[in-house]
């Protein structure tokens, strides 16, 4: 941190006569600061200069330190929880209040409608999609930047230590619900343009952004507005890269960019034993009920090693090549450090590194997460549940696909219902995601490397993600492009659990990283 710091003085100091020549007129940016208006000369055609200008944003980003905190805190204040209805107005409000701040950038926007989700046979309204473009130079690189407003569901009787919903700032972290799953990310972009408007620098790229509030609940309606309307208007024509900050470092200090992400495949198991709940004094003993029937039929999906048990679900699996596995022994991993940030007492795979990288990155991973209509308030409820639903997802892998999953993970519950004979109801529906890759060897790798040395002054570590987002797959076939994934979060942020955080440096070293992989992919050929 301090290296960073000394690094962005030294620089401003060099550049500062540079910077008072090119003030011709001020105005207010989104922060409400005085910003200069200048300049068009770009890095493509005055790469020295282009280089003189990244050390003023870093200052600049420096001085504005709280105002991006402040711009945090409005983010996290709106809940926006795309998986609960009751939360629907706070998504809307979310992207609209984002739509705002890309209009005070100079950002052209739209909300584009995605039609509706069916909720327990009712039909509601999918949050807009939010779609933006900042410049149109054909001289320059386009860049199509991903990120979502909606955040996973948080109360403070979950655990947390304070508001979820409310960023506050203890010991060099910000804590909140969407600090840094991903907000915080998608307000890093919002940060660097403003930072080069700040210094009165025309961005050395043309800009297209993609905002949806859907993410954390299966990306619903995205993929049909990619590839029904914005790819046959031209959207992504002239888009020459696509980048997306929405995942965490491996560790707690080495930066990394991203190449693969795991897929997933959720599953709503439903039982049904009777119309309502009922007493458990008065009905018990005279019911099947539904939630033995669900305990039981959770108990048939994975074993206590983790191993999947629906049948035929390793066979598709990609296998795995001499060079991948070399891959895996030279990447910067502590399991201990890993182990002891989540207070487990054993991993699995006795704590090999390299297998528990391979069962994070490239083998699929069942889990259960939860079961609606169970009595799960403190105390001491008698009741039987007329009716519950147990929630599980596979993480899936290269090779595997959703419906090919679906397929098989159909099978084996109708198989195992089957022969456990109950007569209750039992349906189960899927929504699924599929995994994605990029080749890291692109010059577009290079250049995000090139300005992660800059700011973290280390190489960074090429990783995958045990993490879904769904959309990447659409982007990177309905551009034709090199997809990038650039986190912004360490890997103890905790994203979807309890006092979810992102670090002061993180953010703030990051909205320099967004602003210098601007300036680097400027420098690509087209
Ligand atoms: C990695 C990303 N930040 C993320 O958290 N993605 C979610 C996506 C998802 C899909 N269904 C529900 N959530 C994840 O990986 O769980
Ligand atoms: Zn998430
Ligand atoms: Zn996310």
């Amino acid at each position: 941190m301090t290296s960073c710091l000394i690094r962005s003085v030294k620089y401003i100091c060099n550049d500062i006569k540079f910077a008072a020549a090119r003030v011709s007129c001020l105005t207010k940016n989104y922060i409400n600061r005085p910003v200069c208006r200048i300049s068009s000369v770009t890095p493509k055609e005055h790469p020295k200069m282009a280089d003189r200008i990244l050390p003023q944003i870093f200052k600049y980003v420096d001085d504005n330190t709280e105002s991006y905190k402040q711009l945090l805190k409005e983010a996290v204040a709106i809940p926006s929880v795309s998986s609960d209805v009751k939360y629907r107005k706070e998504c809307v409000r979310m992207v609209e209040w984002m739509q705002g701040k890309l209009k005070e950038v100079g950002a052209t926007t739209e909300l584009r409608d995605v039609g509706y989700q069916t909720i327990a046979g009712e039909q509601v309204k999918l949050p807009p999609v939010l779609v933006g473009v900042l410049g149109n130079d054909s001289k320059k690189n386009t860049i199509c930047i991903y990120g979502h407003l909606d955040v996973q569901p948080a109360l403070k009787s979950d655990g947390w230590e304070t508001e979820p919903f409310e960023l506050v700032e203890r010991d060099g972290k910000l804590f909140g619900r969407g600090s840094t799953d991903d907000k915080g990310p998608v307000l890093g972009w919002l940060h660097a343009i403003n930072a080069y408007k700040g210094v009165g620098e025309e961005l050395p790229v043309n800009l297209k952004f993609v905002f949806e509030c859907m993410e954390e609940s299966g990306s619903e309606g995205l993929d049909e507005l990619l590839l029904e309307k914005l790819k046959p208007e031209g959207f992504f024509k002239d888009v020459d890269y696509v980048c997306i900050s929405d995942n965490y470092w491996l560790g707690t200090t080495k930066p990394c960019i991203t190449y693969g992400l795991r897929g997933i495949s959720y599953y709503f198991l439903e039982i049904e034993c009777a119309k309502m709940d009922l007493h458990s004094g008065v009905y018990g003993g005279t019911v099947h009920e539904a939630m033995t029937d669900l305990i039981h039929m959770m108990n048939q999906l994975v074993d206590k090693n983790g191993r999947i048990q629906v049948t035929g679900i390793y066979d598709s699996v990609a296998p795995l090549t001499e060079n991948e596995k070399k891959l895996y022994t030279t990447i910067d991993f502590d399991t201990e450090a890993y182990r002891h940030s989540i207070g487990a007492t054993k991993l699995a795979h006795n704590g090999d590194k390299e297998q528990i990288l391979m069962h994070r990155w490239r083998y699929p991973s069942l889990s259960l997460h939860g079961i609606e209509g169970a009595a799960f308030q403190p105390g001491a409820k008698t009741v039987i549940p007329g009716k519950v639903i147990g929630k599980f997802s596979i993480r899936i892998v290269p090779n595997q696909e959703p419906e090919e999953v679906e397929k098989l993970v159909f099978d084996y519950v109708n198989k195992k219902w089957a022969e456990h004979g109950s007569p209750n109801k039992m349906t189960i529906t899927a929504q699924s995601g599929r995994a994605w890759t990029e080749n890291p060897d692109h010059p577009h790798y290079q250049a995000a490397a090139r300005a992660t040395r800059l700011i973290y002054l280390t190489e960074p570590d090429m990783s995958r993600e045990g993490g879904s987002i769904p959309v990447t797959i659409t982007l990177q076939e309905a551009s034709g492009r090199n997809v990038l994934l650039l986190p912004m979060g360490a890997g103890d942020d905790m994203a979807h659990s309890q006092n979810e955080k992102i670090n002061v440096r993180n953010y703030i070293e990051g909205i320099k990283l967004f602003a210098a992989y601007l300036h680097e992919v400027s420098k690509l050929s087209k």
